[in-house]
C-alpha cells in the first residue's frame, strides 16, 4: 500500500506540493498506512471467529427459548445505538489526532532539514514548542477518546448486566411455573451459557470497532491521496523533442496566477518568443514573474489563459516525461540527492544515455571534474542530504554537469549564480560559459540573469514588469532606443565609473555596493559587439571582465520604482 501511495504522490502536480508539507505526506505514508494495514491483519482472524460465535449463539438462544431471546435482546438495541454514536464521534476525533500528528511530523521534518538555520537563530525551543503544541493537541484528543471509550464500555457492561438480570428474572418465573409458558431449569442454564457466548462475541466485535474506527480515519487520509488524479498527466501527450535538436519557444498571451494564490495575477497577457538555438535573457524586478516562466516551461503549472508553444505545438501535446528529459535546468537553489555523485549527475537519464566518456566530458565542461577527483571516493563519494557535504559552488557545478549530460534541446538557467559568493560565482560562471558555449546552436537557452555581462551575452533581452513584457530586443537595439534597458546599462556604467574614482575610499562599502573595476560596462559592451550569435554568457575572469556583483534585478527594481507614476 505504501508503494501505491508513493506512486500516486510522486506524480501529483507541483501545485499540490505548494499546499502541503513534506512531513505531513511522510506521516500519511508511514503512520496512516500502518493504522490501515495492521487492523486488516487482526480483523481476518477475530472477525471471522466472533461472527461465527454470534450467529451460533443467537441460533442456540432462539432454539432454547425464543421468548427469553427477545427479552434479552431489548438490551442489545441501546448497545448498538450507543456504539454507533461513539464510532461516528470517535472517527472525527481520530482524524484530528492524525492531522495533528502529521503537523508535528511536518514541524520536525522541516526543523531537522533546516537544522543549521534553527541553530544559527537559536530557535530550537521555538521548534520544540511548535512540535509540542501539535503533539499536545493529539494527546488531548487521544485522552478524550479514551474517556469516551471507557464510558461506552461501562454502559455496555451495565446493559449486559441488565440483560442477565432480565433473563434470570423471567427465566426464574417461568421455571417456577408462574408465567404463561414454563421453562425447565436445565434450559434456563443452557440459555444462559449460549447468551454468554453471544454476548462475548458482541464484546469482541465492539473491541474491534475501536480499532476499525481508527483505521477508518487513517484510511480516509490514505485513499484521499491514492485516488487523487493530477491535472497535468505525465505521459498523456504524444509529441516528443528530438535529441540534441534546439526547439523554438513561444509564450502567447499567458495569463497566470498560482493555484495557492488564485487572486494574485502573476502574468497578465505575456507574449514573446525564442527562436530555435537562440539564447534569451529575461530580466525584471524581483517578483516580475521570471522564475514563473521557467515553471511554465517545465509544465509544473498550466496557465489559466494563453498557451506555451514548443516547435509550434502546444506544450500540452508533449509527453511530459520525455519532454522533461530533453530540458536542462540549473536553478537558483540546486537540489541534490543523498546518493553518489555519479548518480546525481546521471539523475533521471536512461542507463544507455550515460557513458563514462560523456560523464567526464560533462563534468570537465562544468568545471567540476577537479573537485570530484579530490574527494576520497571520487565519483562514488556520497554527498550528504541535499548535497550538504559540498559547497554552494560545487553543488551548482554538479547541477551544470547534470544539465549538460542530458544534451538538452532547451536549457533553463534561473539565476544560477545568485546564491553564491564572489569566488564561487566566478567558477560557476565559467562553467556556465562552457555550458552555453558547448550547447550553442544545438540548444535553445532561456536565462534569467542578474549580471549585466550575462544579459549582454544573450541574443535577445526581454524585460518584464508585473507579468508583462515591457521591452525586448538585442542589446544593441535596446541601447539605441530610449529604453528601460538602456537606462539600466547607463546607470551601471555611471555607477561603476563613480566607484572606480572613489575606489580608494570605498573599501568599506557594503557588499551590495558595486566595488568595481575599470570601465566595466564599456569594456563589456565592446566585447559584446565582437560576439556572434549564440555566443553565450560572459564570465568574470579573475576580475578583469568580472562585473561587480552588479545586481541587474536590483537596479531594475529601482528603475521601475522611479518610472512608476506617483
Ligand atoms: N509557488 C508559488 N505560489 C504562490 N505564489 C508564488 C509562487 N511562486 C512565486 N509566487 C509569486 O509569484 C510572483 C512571481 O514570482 P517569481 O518567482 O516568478 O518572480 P521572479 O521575477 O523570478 O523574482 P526573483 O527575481 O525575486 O526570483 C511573486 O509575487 C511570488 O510571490
Amino acid at each position: 500500500m505504501r508503494t501505491v501511495m508513493f506512486e500516486s504522490l510522486i506524480k501529483q502536480d507541483v501545485a499540490f506540493f505548494d499546499g502541503t508539507m513534506t512531513g505531513q505526506l511522510t506521516s500519511r505514508m508511514t503512520n496512516d498506512v500502518a493504522a490501515v494495514v495492521q487492523p486488516v491483519r487482526q480483523i481476518m482472524n477475530t472477525l471471522l471467529v466472533n461472527m461465527l460465535r454470534l450467529v451460533g449463539g443467537l441460533f442456540m438462544c432462539l432454539f432454547t427459548s425464543w421468548k427469553l431471546t427477545i427479552l434479552a435482546s431489548t438490551m442489545i438495541g441501546p448497545v448498538v445505538y450507543l456504539t454507533g454514536v461513539y464510532a461516528k464521534w470517535s472517527k472525527k476525533l481520530n482524524l484530528s489526532i492524525r492531522v495533528n500528528m502529521a503537523d508535528a511530523n511536518a514541524v520536525a521534518t522541516e526543523a531537522l532539514r533546516n537544522i543549521r538555520t534553527v541553530r544559527a537563530f537559536g530557535a530550537d525551543e521555538v521548534e520544540v514548542g511548535e512540535f509540542r503544541g501539535h503533539m499536545g493537541q493529539a494527546l488531548n484528543d487521544g485522552m478524550k477518546d479514551a474517556y469516551a471509550s471507557a464510558g461506552v464500555t461501562a454502559i455496555t457492561q451495565y446493559l449486559d448486566f441488565a440483560a442477565t438480570i432480565l433473563i434470570l428474572w423471567y427465566g426464574g418465573v417461568a421455571v417456577l411455573g408462574q408465567a404463561e409458558s414454563t421453562l425447565k431449569i436445565g434450559h434456563l442454564i443452557t440459555f444462559n451459557l449460549y447468551w454468554n457466548m453471544l454476548n462475548n462475541s458482541i464484546t469482541g466485535l465492539n473491541g474491534m470497532l475501536n480499532t476499525l474506527v481508527r483505521a477508518a480515519s487513517a484510511a480516509q487520509r490514505v485513499f484521499e491521496i491514492i485516488e487523487l488524479e493530477p491535472d497535468i498527466p505525465l505521459s498523456a501527450g504524444t509529441e516528443n523533442l528530438g535529441v540534441g535538436q534546439p526547439c523554438a519557444i513561444e509564450f502567447r498571451d499567458l495569463q497566470f496566477a498560482y493555484p495557492m494564490r488564485p487572486d494574485k495575477s502573476v502574468l497578465g497577457g505575456l507574449s514573446f518568443s525564442i527562436g530555435a538555438g537562440q539564447s534569451v535573457a529575461v530580466v525584471g524586478r524581483s517578483g516580475a514573474g521570471k522564475s514563473t516562466l521557467v515553471s511554465l516551461l517545465l509544465r509544473f503549472y498550466d496557465p489559466q489563459l494563453g498557451q506555451v508553444f514548443v516547435n509550434g505545438r502546444p506544450l500540452s501535446e508533449y509527453n511530459l516525461r520525455q519532454y522533461q528529459k530533453r530540458v536542462g535546468v540549473v536553478a537558483q537553489d540546486t537540489q541534490l540527492f543523498c546518493r553518489p555523485i555519479l548518480e546525481n549527475i546521471a539523475y533521471g537519464l536512461d542507463p544507455e544515455d550515460v557513458t563514462e566518456e560523456r560523464i567526464l566530458e560533462a563534468t570537465r565542461a562544468a568545471n567540476a571534474h577537479g573537485f570530484i577527483e579530490d574527494l576520497d571516493e571520487g565519483y562514488r563519494s556520497m554527498i550528504g542530504e541535499g548535497g550538504a557535504r559540498l559547497s554552494g559552488g560545487q553543488r551548482q557545478r554538479l547541477a551544470i554537469a547534470r544539465a549538460l549530460l542530458r544534451r538538452p534541446s532547451l536549457l533553463l538557467l534561473d539565476e544560477a549564480t545568485s546564491a553564491l559568493d564572489a569566488e564561487n560565482e566566478g567558477q560557476v560562471q565559467q562553467a556556465l560559459d562552457e555550458l552555453v558555449k558547448s550547447v550553442s546552436g544545438n540548444c535553445t537557452v532561456m536565462l534569467i540573469a542578474h549580471r549585466l555581462s550575462t544579459v549582454m551575452g544573450a541574443d535577445k533581452i526581454v524585460v518584464l514588469d508585473s507579468g508583462r513584457v515591457v521591452e525586448q530586443g538585442s542589446h544593441h537595439e535596446l541601447l539605441e532606443n530610449d529604453s528601460i534597458y538602456a537606462s539600466l546599462v547607463q546607470r551601471q556604467i555611471a555607477k561603476q565609473a563613480n566607484t572606480v574614482s572613489e575606489a580608494p575610499q570605498a573599501s568599506h562599502l557594503s557588499k551590495e555596493e558595486p566595488h568595481g573595476h575599470e570601465d566595466d560596462g564599456n569594456h563589456k559592451e565592446r566585447k559584446s559587439k565582437g560576439k556572434g550569435k549564440g555566443g553565450g554568457i560572459r564570465r568574470g575572469d579573475g576580475g578583469k571582465d568580472q562585473a561587480p556583483k552588479s545586481d541587474v534585478t536590483d537596479s531594475i527594481d529601482r528603475l521601475f520604482d522611479e518610472l512608476r507614476p506617483s
